[in-house]
């Protein structure tokens, strides 16, 4: 397989934060409008992401019909939206919220409509504010992946890096009120 993603060899040290969902729990949700893992998102993924053991992520997702790329398989364009919100959520086990700088796929096999897609998500370390990812997706055997992602995420002050935009979202008032807590 070839990638241009190449990992830091002076990481950072990283611990999941004290505050951090616990293995095997629901990620919380952080935007319920959000096109990947909100539940109120008209035509969105409606990802449930929970957490795993260490650093790691993990979500189903049902391939259905109409995320129909090639005829009978699953769009990339699809596969990259729901790695990048299943890895977006790695961040979040050792603190910062982060935003998507870099993601690259490695599409390795078609996956069929109707096929329930397995993915997964390791934060591999930190290298100051860019936290580096890894997701993993099949349809059945763990051993046969269909498709391999990296991401570099890099994290934000929320407050300050949506406040331009605030006003554009479905949820403004609601945001504005979540962000204006201290
Ligand atoms: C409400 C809660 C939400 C929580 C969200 C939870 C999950 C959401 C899941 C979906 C995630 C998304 O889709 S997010 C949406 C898509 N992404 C975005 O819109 C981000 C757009 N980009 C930006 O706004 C900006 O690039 C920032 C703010 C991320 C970074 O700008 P900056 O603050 O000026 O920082 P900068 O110095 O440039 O970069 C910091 C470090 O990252 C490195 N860096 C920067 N870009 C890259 C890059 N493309 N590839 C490699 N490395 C990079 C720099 O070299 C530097 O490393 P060094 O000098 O330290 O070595």
């Amino acid at each position: 397989m070839k990638s241009g993603f190449v990992v830091p060899t002076d990481l950072d040290p990283i611990e999941r934060h004290p505050k951090a969902v616990g293995p095997g729990e629901r990620m919380r949700m952080h935007n319920h409008m959000c096109y990947g893992c909100g539940e109120d998102s008209p035509n969105g993924l409606h990802l449930e992401i929970y957490a795993g053991e260490g650093f790691t992520i993990r979500a189903s997702m049902e391939v259905e019909p109409h995320f129909e790329g090639g005829p009978g398989v699953l769009h990339g364009g699809i596969l990259t939206t729901a790695f990048d919100d299943v890895m977006g959520m790695a961040p979040l086990l050792v603190g910062p919220s982060a935003v998507t700088v870099h993601l690259e796929v490695d599409f390795l096999r078609p996956i069929p409509v109707g096929s329930t897609l397995e993915l997964s998500a390791t934060l591999l370390g930190r290298q100051r504010r860019k936290l580096y990812t890894e997701g993993v997706a099949h349809i059945g055997d763990p051993d046969q992946p269909v498709a391999v992602a990296h991401a570099i995420f890099v994290s934000i002050n929320a407050r300050e890096h949506f406040a331009e935009h605030l006003d554009k979202s479905q949820i403004s008032d609601e945001y504005k009120q979540r962000l204006s807590r201290p």
